[in-house]
């Protein structure tokens, strides 16, 4: 497969865990003063961070969520609560700082980074026809790897991506259908909040979007180019940009989750390095996450998107690293464990 030059080594440079790593955070788990097991997920966590960071006792040297906005076509049918005149109007509220991802991401200690992904001729119609062209799609590909490089470059090991786009939850219930083949039905929900008959005809329209472009599941590039958009686009390049530099992908809600199903179809391997932050509202979400093989480590009702699930699980991914960092082991602390 042949996408770009940027985005095949991209890909090319996405590996398995370090095992050395893994295995020595894994060995250091089993000595610190607790009963073995007794911290739950923040060991599993830590061990995780171990293999991806490459690291025995993984650091957190840098929290980043990258905000990538899109318009989207299929808005002009009636699928959402909210006119797309909000996305462009939000983008100008995250640049003042007064968003919800805002709050959430000065209370992580995160950088955030906000991309116009083409925001006033966004994506067309996928109801008609293919949401963009295939130069389009590689576009949003290395727009998204150029700006987690330039995150890892300033130090950043723990990216998430966030999104802003009216309309944004239909693409990504036709992605999560495409690639996962549940039914329409079962990864629709309501979004913005549409009543019981719009989300009938958002169903339907999502039908529609798959009948009309006939997107190849297993085929990241077929399913971004048929069924996306441009910010989620951008989101899937952000995630294989942060992956091949061994951070860790700290995957929001539902429509992260199906930027991140379009990156795993492009690479398998990036699963590992995807920690969950939260299980969305939206139905879709854990349908996409399940099939990844990945569990979320919060479950808040939350429904936003703009990266605020992942931005609000990063303190915690932090705290897992720092327990495997600063405990003490048995021996340190003159702990009897239990052995002896
Ligand atoms: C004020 C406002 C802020 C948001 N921030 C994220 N979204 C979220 O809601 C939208 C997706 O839902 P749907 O598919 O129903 O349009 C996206 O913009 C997503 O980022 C927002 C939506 C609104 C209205
Ligand atoms: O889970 C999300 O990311 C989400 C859900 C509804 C609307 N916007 C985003």
């Amino acid at each position: 497969m042949t996408i770009s030059p940027l985005v095949d080594q991209t890909i090319a440079a996405i590996g398995p865990l370090d095992a050395a790593a893994v295995a020595a955070a894994e060995a250091r788990q089993g000595v610190l003063t607790k009963p073995p097991g007794s911290l739950g997920r923040l060991e599993s966590l830590s061990i995780q961070l171990a293999g991806i960071l490459g690291q025995p006792i993984p650091q957190i040297t840098g929290k980043a969520v990258i905000v990538v906005a899109g318009d989207h076509g299929v808005a002009a049918e009636g699928v959402s609560a909210f006119p797309a005149e909000v996305t462009p109007q939000m983008v100008f509220n995250f640049v003042a700082g007064g968003a919800a991802i805002n709050a959430l991401a000065r209370h992580a200690g995160a950088n955030i980074t906000v991309i116009d992904a083409g925001v006033g001729y966004g994506a067309a119609n996928i109801a008609r026809g293919p949401a963009m062209s295939r130069e389009d799609a590689v576009r949003c590909l290395e727009i998204g790897i150029n700006a987690a490089n330039e995150q890892a470059d300033a130090g950043a090991n723990l990216i998430a991506g966030g999104d802003m786009g009216i309309g944004n939850t239909t693409p990504s219930a036709a992605i999560t259908a495409a690639v996962t083949g549940a039914d329409v039905a079962s990864v629709t929900g309501r979004g913005t909040g549409v009543d019981d008959a719009g989300l009938e005809a958002k169903i339907a329209t999502i039908r529609r979007a798959l009948e009309v472009n006939q997107p190849d599941g297993s085929d990241g590039m077929d399913v971004l180019t048929k069924v996306g958009g441009f910010e989620i686009g951008v989101l899937a390049g952000v995630m294989l940009g942060a992956a091949a530099r061994n951070c860790a992908v700290v995957v929001d809600g539902f429509i992260s989750g199906a930027a991140a199903l379009i990156a795993w179809r492009l690479c398998p391997d990036i699963a590992q390095r995807y920690i969950a932050a939260h299980r969305s509202v939206e139905p879709g979400h854990n349908v996409g996450l399940q099939a990844m093989g990945l569990s979320p480590l919060l479950d808040m009702e939350m429904r936003l998107g703009e990266g605020t699930g992942a931005a609000l699980a990063m303190p915690i991914v932090e705290a897992a690293a720092k327990c495997l960092a600063e405990m003490a082991t048995f021996t340190e602390a003159g702990v009897s464990d239990g052995d002896d």
